[in-house]
C-alpha cells in the first residue's frame, strides 16, 4: 500500500521515479475524499459542490517506489471551464502554471451513482492525450441503489483502466495505486482537445448515452429518501420555515448548551488569574501574567464552546447534503436583490470566517456577481464576533424566556446574525443597482443525495476550527495582549496620582485623545482602545477590555469580578447596544481585506469594502445609540 506522507521533506527523492497525477472529476464526486485516502491529508470534504476551490498538493509512494505528487482540483463538468475555480483545473491539465511541471497521469473520478454527469468530462479528458485512470467512486452507494456495471467493458470502451472505489472507506485504493505502477503501459498521445461547441457537446452526450447503455447490467433507482426529504426541505413555504427553525436552534444552542462548559472555563481562568495575582501584588511580571496574559487570552478562550457549537451545526448541514437545499431555497430571495444563487454557499461559509467565504466565491463565473459577493461577505457574522456578541449579550440582555420557549439571549444573537444578512442583502442590492448592472444568471447546482453524517469526518472538521481558534489565542491574541499590557501599564502614574494608573498610560492617553470622535456613538475611551488592536483579530477587543478592567481594578483592591459584571457597572445599555451594532458592520479584520485584495487582484475593492463598512458601522451605531438613549432614559 501507499506510504502516506504530507510534506516534501519527508520524502527521499533519490532512487525513485516521480509522477505527477491530477484528480479530475465533476463537483462532489469524492476527489478530495480520495486525495485524503491516498495521501493521508485532511483537506475539507463535504457533501455539496464547490468545496475545493484551489489546487492542493499531496504525496505518496507506490509499492514500486514511484513517488507521486497528487494534485487535488476543483470539480468541473467540462474542460471548457467558466468560473475561476474551474479554470484552475483546466490550467493544471494543460500545464499553464509556469512554476509546475506537466501532469503525467489523470486520475478521473467518476460518480458511480451518476455516470451521465461524469462521463462527458472523461471523454474530454481522453482528448488531451494524457493517460487516464478512472476511479469509479461511490461504488458503495451505487450498489446500494441497485446499479450494476460491466466494469471491464467500460474499461475497454474508454480504453483505460477502471477501478471501483469507495473513497471514504478507502476501498479500491490499493488497486488504484497498482494502476499507477503500471503507468508505463499507458499510452501518451498528442493533445486533440478543442473547446466543445454545441454540436460536439451533443456528440459527447450521444457517446455517453451509448456507453452507459452498453455497460449498465442493472439500472438502479435514485435515492428514494432524497426525493422524499426534498419534497419537505425544498417546499417554498415549509422549507423556509424549516431553514429558519434550524438556524433558530443553532443560536439557542449557543446560549444553552455552550454556556455550561463556558462557565467551567470561566471559573478556571478566574481562579488562575486570582491565584497568580495574589503571588505578588506589586510585581510587574505578575501583573503582566495575571492581567495581560491570563485575563486577556483567557477571556477569549472561554468562548471555545460557542465556536464549537456553531461549527458543529454548520458541519452537519454540510455533511448531510442540506446545505445545497438551503442554497436553492435562498435563491429566490437572493435573486431579488440581484445576487447570484451560487453566492449562497460562499456567504454561508462566511459565518465561520469571511476568508474561506471570499475564496469560495471562485465558483461564481461572472466577475460582477463575484465582486458583489466578496464585498458583502464580511457582513455575515463570522465566529470571531461570537466572543464579542456573547460577552455583551450576557452582560446586558437578561436571562429570560420569551413566548414560553425561547431564550431571550439566543433570540438577540439570532437577530444580530439576521441583521448581518439583511444588510448584506441591502448592500448587494445597492451595489448591483448602481455599480454592477447586469443580467442574473440562473442557479445550476446539482443536488447531492442526503447522507448520514460521517462521524470521523465530523470530528475531523470540528477539530479544525477549534485548533485555529486556539492557535489565534496562543499567537496573535497573546502577542497583542502583551503589547497592550505594556501600553496600558506605562508610563507609570505620577507620585500623587489620584485616578487608576491606566489613565496615565499610553493606552489611556490615546483612548482619551480619540474618544471625542466616537462620543456621538456612545463609546468611551476603553472601547476606543479595544477597537484599535481589534483590527488584528476581532476577538482581541474582548481581551483588551478584560485587561483594561483588570488593570483599572487592580489599584482599588476591588474584588475581582467577571468581565460581564464589570461591564454592567461600567457601561450603559445604549453604549453596549451601540458597540454590538458597530461589530455587526465594522471592517474589524485586516486578514479579510488582505484576502479581498488577493482574490480581486486590486486595492480598489478592499478599499471600497473598508469605507462602506466603516460608514455603515458609524451610521448604524449612531442611530442605535440615539434611539436607545431616547427610549431607555
Ligand atoms: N458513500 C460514499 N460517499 C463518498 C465517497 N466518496 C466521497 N463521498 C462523500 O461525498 C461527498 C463529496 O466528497 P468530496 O471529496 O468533498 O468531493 P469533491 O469531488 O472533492 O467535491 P468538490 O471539491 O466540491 O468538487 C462527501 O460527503 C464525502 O463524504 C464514497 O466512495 N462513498
Ligand atoms: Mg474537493
Amino acid at each position: 500500500m501507499s506510504i502516506a506522507a504530507n510534506t516534501n521533506s519527508e520524502i527521499n527523492l533519490e532512487n525513485s521515479k516521480h509522477l505527477r497525477i491530477a484528480l479530475v472529476g465533476k463537483p462532489n464526486c469524492g476527489k478530495t475524499a480520495l486525495f485524503n485516502a491516498l495521501t493521508g491529508s485532511r483537506q475539507k470534504v463535504a457533501n455539496y459542490s464547490g468545496v475545493t476551490v484551489e489546487k492542493k498538493h499531496g504525496y505518496f509512494k507506490t509499492p514500486n517506489n514511484t513517488l507521486v505528487t497528487l494534485v487535488d482540483l476543483p470539480g468541473t463538468y467540462s474542460l471548457r471551464s467558466r468560473s475561476p475555480d474551474e479554470r484552475v483545473t483546466r490550467d493544471v491539465v494543460f500545464n499553464q502554471f509556469k512554476e509546475e511541471n506537466s501532469i503525467d497521469l489523470i486520475m478521473a473520478v467518476v460518480d458511480a451513482t451518476n455516470l451521465s454527469g461524469s462521463l462527458r468530462l472523461v471523454l474530454e479528458l481522453k482528448q488531451t492525450g494524457i493517460p487516464v485512470v478512472i476511479a469509479l467512486n461511490m461504488i458503495d452507494l451505487a450498489k446500494l441503489r441497485g446499479f450494476e456495471y460491466d466494469v471491464e467493458k467500460l474499461s475497454s470502451l474508454l480504453n483505460c483502466p477502471v477501478i471501483p472505489t469507495c473513497a471514504i472507506k478507502k476501498s479500491g485504493v490499493t488497486d488504484l495505486v497498482a494502476e499507477v505502477d503500471r503507468y508505463n503501459q499507458l499510452e501518451v498521445t498528442a493533445n486533440k482537445w478543442q473547446e466543445p461547441d454545441r454540436e460536439m457537446v451533443r456528440e459527447y452526450h450521444k457517446e455517453v448515452h451509448s456507453i452507459i447503455k452498453a455497460i449498465e447490467k442493472r439500472k438502479g433507482m435514485p435515492s428514494l429518501w432524497s426525493a422524499r426529504l426534498d419534497k419537505l426541505f425544498l417546499h417554498p413555504v415549509l422549507g423556509l420555515f424549516i431553514l429558519l427553525a434550524i438556524l433558530f436552534c443553532m443560536f439557542q444552542a449557543v446560549f444553552s448548551w455552550a454556556t455550561i462548559p463556558q462557565g467551567w472555563l470561566q471559573d478556571m481562568f478566574d481562579s488562575l488569574q486570582a491565584y497568580v495575582a495574589a503571588l505578588n501584588p506589586n510585581s510587574f511580571l505578575v501583573s503582566l501574567i495575571a492581567n495581560g496574559i491570563v485575563a486577556g487570552v483567557g477571556s477569549v478562550i472561554v468562548f471555545l464552546p460557542q465556536i464549537l457549537t456553531i461549527s458543529l451545526f454548520i458541519i452537519l448541514l454540510e455533511d448531510t447534503g442540506y446545505m445545497a437545499r438551503a442554497a436553492f431555497l435562498m435563491d429566490k430571495l437572493m435573486g431579488g436583490v440581484g445576487l447570484h444563487g451560487r453566492a449562497f454557499i460562499p456567504l454561508l461559509s462566511s459565518f465561520a470566517c469571511a476568508i474561506p467565504g471570499i475564496m469560495a466565491t471562485r465558483t461564481i463565473e461572472n466577475r460582477k456577481d463575484r465582486l458583489v459577493t466578496i464585498l458583502i461577505a464580511p457582513l455575515m457574522t463570522c465566529s470571531a464576533r461570537l466572543p464579542v456578541y456573547t460577552l455583551l449579550i450576557s452582560a446586558f440582555i437578561p436571562v429570560k424566556t420569551v413566548w414560553g420557549f425561547a431564550n431571550l439571549q439566543g433570540l438577540v444573537m439570532f437577530a444580530l446574525f439576521a441583521a448581518g444578512i439583511i444588510f448584506g442583502l441591502i448592500m448587494a442590492f445597492i451595489f448591483k443597482t448602481f455599480f454592477f448592472k447586469g443580467d442574473r444568471q440562473p442557479l445550476i447546482l446539482e443536488l447531492p443525495s442526503y447522507k448520514a453524517p460521517n462521524l470521523y469526518n465530523v470530528i475531523l472538521e470540528l477539530i479544525k476550527p477549534a485548533k485555529s481558534f486556539l492557535r489565534r489565542a496562543g499567537t496573535i491574541i497573546l502577542s497583542v495582549m502583551i503589547v497592550i499590557w505594556f501600553l496600558s501599564s506605562f508610563p507609570l502614574p505620577p507620585e500623587h496620582a489620584t485616578g487608576p494608573a491606566i489613565d496615565y498610560s499610553v493606552a489611556g492617553i490615546v483612548g482619551k485623545f480619540l474618544e471625542p470622535l466616537f462620543r456621538p456613538i456612545g463609546f468611551n475611551w476603553q472601547i476606543v482602545v479595544a477597537l484599535i488592536p481589534g483590527m488584528a483579530a476581532r476577538e482581541v477587543a474582548v481581551s483588551v477590555l478584560a485587561t483594561i478592567f483588570a488593570l483599572s481594578g487592580a489599584n482599588d483592591d476591588a474584588i475581582r469580578e467577571s468581565l460581564t459584571v464589570v461591564l454592567q457597572h461600567a457601561w450603559t445599555l445604549p453604549t453596549a447596544l451601540s458597540l454590538i451594532t458597530w461589530y455587526v458592520f465594522a471592517p474589524q479584520c485586516i486578514s479579510t481585506l488582505a484576502v479581498a485584495k488577493r482574490e480581486t487582484n486590486s486595492w480598489q475593492w478592499p478599499t471600497i469594502m473598508f469605507i462602506y463598512q466603516m460608514m455603515l458601522a458609524y451610521l448604524m451605531s449612531l442611530v442605535v445609540f440615539n434611539l436607545a438613549q431616547h427610549f431607555i432614559h
